[in-house]
């Protein structure tokens, strides 16, 4: 794996394979947290021993007793003034780990961490709260546990309280308070504080709707603060791609992406893909061998699973291909019916009908299907399967058998420069046609028009998909919410 230095490159690189570099916006801001080969693996026991002389024996044995588990591998990263620093990865993969020794909460085994200026973590809920006192007197111990005087504290309190929206409970005792509410406190505090670094673990970062809302906004006007600089812990390459200037990704301790937000989310993408995968051909794997159905299978159908046959991260201009494997030995007429569900959005974009695709082959035996995707912008979507036998009531409707869900399902992603993310289908293949004279079109919908007309030779550049109007921006953002 070859990795640039990130003061002065973004790079992501896999395999030796250098995938993107540009330079940094932030490069000359000062460095305000420096994580120098961090190192950190913990004890987990193993065998314990019950009296003295059982330890002795271990002791003669070899036998310690633990194991040493490696969760942090040589992490070396800088972060600049002013950077949204997104920190992505699987499950397990030491990203809490990491944080808390930037929070110095745990200290690193190996390597150093650096941090210029005030940090506030906001990484473990109930750190710093008392349930035994008010929320007011909460406020007030979790600033000065965070550093912060009575005074500094006093100047910041009612806008604690207002982000939180908690004014009448603040006389109440926090053991009073639902878990969102207690959510909201904390995060308040940790958002409202005036330090110079926020730390987030956004999985802790929940509350109703409206909050998510406020929560959002504020991350997007700290974005806009060169003197604020955010680390944001996250499962959801949509906020890296809205709020991150850099991220890195994490997987078994080691940095294995790193730089540029699009491309760190799409390797991110890329790795769950391959997990479900993978975990897809070890469940298909143990019906064959013990009989086990999973979620959507019985005897009748033991196996079917759907799984991409080309690259699961997709431009527009291409073809999508997948295949079908699935196990039917009854007799008679069965057929596959797919679906396309629209992950972002949510609802089914697309359905083949429960009758098009009447099966050839009975037995276990693999089909293969392509699909274009030009008419899509971006997005996430996932293809689920069902196996289906003419309804023997009548024989025009279908019953289903069998369904591939969970990770026999099959997921993919269109990221297209030339795309918008927020509407479905993209402006190359479908137009509003304006009638009449009083309305011209221009920007970017002219220019394709004038292309397909043959009026301009130049390409759309990548540059704009960000073009729109600040009244569809607006729209856009309030079907998001
Ligand atoms: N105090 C601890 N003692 C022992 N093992 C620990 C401790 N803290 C974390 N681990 C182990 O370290 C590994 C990484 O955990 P960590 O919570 O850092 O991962 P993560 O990437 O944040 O995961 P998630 O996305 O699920 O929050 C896990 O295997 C976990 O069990």
């Amino acid at each position: 794996m070859s990795e640039k230095n990130v003061t002065d490159n973004y790079t992501v690189s896999e395999n030796g394979q250098e995938l993107k570099t540009s330079k940094t916006p932030f490069a000359d801001a000062p460095v305000v947290l420096s994580v120098n080969h961090v190192g950190k693996s913990f004890k987990l026991p193993t065998e314990q021993a019950t009296g003295l002389k059982q330890a002795f024996i271990n002791w003669t044995k070899g036998i310690k007793g633990y194991k040493t588990q490696e969760v942090l591998k040589d992490i070396d990263f800088q972060v600049h003034q002013g950077e949204f620093f997104g920190i992505v990865g699987r499950n397990g993969g030491g990203k809490s780990t990491l944080l808390k020794i930037i929070s110095q909460i745990y200290y690193p085994n190996k390597g150093s961490v650096s941090v210029k200026g005030k940090l506030v973590p906001f990484i473990e809920l109930g750190v710093g709260f008392n349930p035994e006192l008010t929320g007011r007197e909460n406020v007030y111990l979790n600033g000065c546990l965070l550093g912060f005087t009575t005074e500094e504290i006093d100047a910041m309190y009612d806008d604690i309280v207002e982000f939180a929206e908690l004014e009448e409970f603040m006389d109440q005792k926090l053991k009073n308070y639902s878990s969102g509410m207690q959510v909201r406190l904390a995060f308040s505090v940790a958002i409202k504080a005036q330090g110079d670094i926020l730390v987030l673990d956004e999985v802790l970062a929940v509350g109703d709707e409206a909050f998510q809302r406020k929560c959002d906004d504020f991350f997007t006007e700290v974005k806009k603060d060169p003197t604020k600089t955010v680390i944001l812990v996250t499962h959801d390459m949509g906020s890296v791609k809205k709020y991150c200037t850099n991220a890195i990704m994490i997987q078994d301790g080691e940095i294995v992406a790193r730089g540029n937000t699009e491309s760190v989310a799409d390797r991110y993408t890329l790795a769950n893909i391959e997990a479900e995968k993978k975990k897809g051909e070890k469940a298909a794997a143990k019906v064959r061998e013990q009989g086990i159905y999973p979620n959507g299978l019985n005897e009748r159908c033991p196996i079917l699973r759907t799984y991409a046959e080309s690259g699961a991260v997709c431009k527009s201009s291409d073809t999508f291909r997948f295949a079908v494997e699935y196990q039917y030995d009854e007799p008679g007429d069965f057929y596959l019916a797919i679906a396309l569900h629209d992950i972002r959005r949510g609802g089914i974009t697309f359905d083949t009908g429960a009758k098009t695709f009447k099966m050839k082959e009975h037995g276990h035996h693999t089909v293969h299907f392509e699909m274009p995707l030009s008419l899509f912008n971006n997005g996430e979507f996932r293809l689920f399967t069902s196996l289906r036998t003419p309804s023997p009531a009548n024989p025009n409707n279908t019953d289903m058998v069998a369904v591939a869900v969970d990770e026999r399902a099959c997921t993919f992603v269109i990221r297209d420069p030339r795309n918008w993310d927020y509407a479905l289908i993209n402006n190359r293949v479908l137009q509003i046609e304006p009638v009449g004279d009083d309305v011209e079109i221009t920007g970017k919908v002219a220019q394709i028009e004038a292309q397909k007309k043959g009026k301009i030779g130049v390409s759309v550049a990548a540059d704009d998909a960000a073009e729109t109007t600040a009244a569809t921006d607006q729209a856009a953002k309030t079907e998001g919410k």
